[in-house]
């Protein structure tokens, strides 16, 4: 009896295999992590077949763990880093260049040719997005600029392009024997390619891009069988069913089914995601429209999003750049050596700024330095540069849509630290709210594949398992609250314009 199902979480910094039982309780996991390549200030790369090698080998580990077989597996889940691109040649399987990662900022170059005609929101109406780095299209483009024999390969049919999900489902499936070249709608909505309306490549678009069809996946709903994991697997023959970009698989795993329900993800970066239901909502104050999930034949779910680039490498940065830590969870500690930040506000603004902002020409920027502050007020200020991008975002949804939101639901491996979420709860006035199951991002892809299959019977079914772990209740005082808030702001604008003509 297939009393499981297992989601593939292809993350920023790793990738895991999470088994769930119906519970929607962890059974086991697999966890590698890979590396993270720098070539240049601003470039960040993945390896492809590194993450392909380590993808097996988490479902190994996490079948192995839990003493399970493929019989057991009633389906797989597929979830992953948005936007990242690989280009691979479909005979050989050999991918052209390293995965251009959603944070890479090389692209600003293409970004800014093509909006000369029409500015950063040109395409904004049809796909939901600005032109910037941070999407997949102008990543693909490099890569068939800049690899030499590209365009040519493209052109003749040889290269095809993928999100790490596709990459994954493709080497799942086969790869050069066959293998499924697919995606799903919320992943094809993070490309600048996909119609919001038609759910289709927009040939206009790809056009202006000079980027040939014939590279661009399928594009499939959220919840269906794409296909059957090959026969060398350990999972052979088991349904994948299931694939959701990871912001959208955690709002799905926190249950968010409906519009004006939200979630927001402490990982890497931070993304708060904003369900509107069967709406498109364009925003007007600096959030992106995409696509929330698509079960099926059923109706598509729109979401405004707030993405911010720097939240979680913030701390991995004092880690390995700075070494006044040594490891994540220590920040806590460090930031609690001291009562408050000493004056000082951190901007991380390392790819520029992200929402609301969206301004390229940032960079980082750490102010209010004096000759008391210590390494302690850095660790403080790095927390409440989450808390403070956070509050920017939440601003902005509560302006599009209208509303307050009364509480945020939260998760993410950054969720582990008390400190920063009471700082967010006191910086939001609102509570936050924490599930038993902080791995939504798998859960979410678990569900979506567990749907498709029957395994679950239907969104009720799934919504029964969300539980409330922990709450932070909002503490400080308007008066302090409204201090903090502004010296943020200010802080904010010590970035920008600092790219010019002698900064690159
Ligand atoms: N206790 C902590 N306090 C602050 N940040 C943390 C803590 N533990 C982990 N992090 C940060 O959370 C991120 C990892 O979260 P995770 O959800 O696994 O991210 P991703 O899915 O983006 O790989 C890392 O960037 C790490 O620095
Ligand atoms: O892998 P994560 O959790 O850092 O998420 C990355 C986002 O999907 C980028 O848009």
């Amino acid at each position: 009896m297939a009393d499981y199902v297992l989601a593939i979480d292809q993350g920023t910094t790793s990738s895991r295999a999470i088994i769930f039982d119906k519970h929607g309780s962890i059974v086991s996991t697999g966890q590698l992590e890979h590396e993270q390549i720098f070539p240049k200030a601003g470039w960040v790369e993945h390896d492809p077949k590194e993450i392909w090698a380590n993808t097996r080998e988490v479902i190994g580990q996490a079948l192995g763990k839990a003493d399970l077989t493929r019989h057991d597996i009633a389906a797989v889940g597929i979830t992953n880093q948005r936007e990242t691109a690989v280009v691979w040649d479909r005979t050989t399987g050999e991918p052209v260049y390293n995965a251009i990662v959603w944070q890479d900022t090389r692209t600003q170059d293409i970004v800014d040719r093509l909006a000369a005609d029409g500015g950063v929101e040109r395409f904004k109406a049809k796909v939901g997005l600005p032109l910037a780095t941070y999407f997949s299209g102008t990543k693909i483009v490099w890569i068939l600029e800049n690899v030499p024999g590209a365009r040519e390969k493209a052109e003749a049919g040889d290269l095809i392009f993928g999100t790490t999900d596709t990459w994954v489902l493709w080497n799942l499936t086969g790869g050069v024997d066959g293998g499924v070249h697919a995606t799903d709608v919320t992943n094809a909505s993070r490309t600048l390619f996909m119609d919001l309306e038609t759910l289709q490549w927009d040939d206009e678009i790809l056009g202006i891009f000079g980027v040939p069809r014939s590279m661009l996946p399928a594009i499939k709903s959220s919840s269906e069988v794409y296909g059957t994991v090959e026969s060398s697997s350990l999972l052979r023959e088991t349904p994948i069913a299931g694939i959701l970009g990871d912001q959208q698989a955690a709002t799905f795993g926190q249950a968010a089914f409906d519009a004006g329900e939200a979630k927001n993800t402490y990982g890497t970066g931070n993304f708060l995601i904003f369900n509107t239901g069967e709406e498109i909502v364009h925003s007007k104050n600096g959030l992106l429209t995409t696509v929330g999930y698509k079960l099926g034949d059923q109706p598509v779910h729109y979401a405004l999003e707030g993405s911010i680039a720097v939240t979680g490498s913030l701390v991995q940065w004092l880690r390995d750049n700075l070494g006044i830590i040594s490891s994540a969870p220590e920040v806590e500690e460090l930031a609690k050596t001291v009562e408050d930040n000493g004056g000082a506000y951190f901007v991380p603004a390392f790819s520029g700024l992200f929402a609301p902002y969206w301004r390229p020409d940032a960079r980082g920027a750490l102010v209010g330095l004096t000759r008391y502050v210590n390494k302690g007020h850095i660790a403080r200020a790095a927390l409440e540069a989450i808390a403070f991008q956070t509050r920017d975002v939440v601003e902005a949804v509560n302006a599009d849509a209208g509303i307050d939101l009364t509480e945020l639901r939260v998760d993410g491996g950054a969720t582990a630290n008390d400190t920063l979420l009471q700082f967010q709860a006191d910086i939001l006035g609102v509570p936050v709210v924490r599930p038993v199951v902080a791995e939504t991002t798998a859960l979410g892809a678990a569900y979506a594949a567990g749907l498709a299959v029957g395994f679950w019977a239907d969104l009720d079914d799934l919504a029964k398992n969300w539980q409330e772990d922990r709450r932070w209740e909002p503490s400080m005082d308007e008066a302090e609250q409204g201090r903090l808030v502004r010296n943020w702001k200010k802080a904010v604008t010590k970035t920008l314009d600092w790219v010019d003509e002698d900064v690159r």
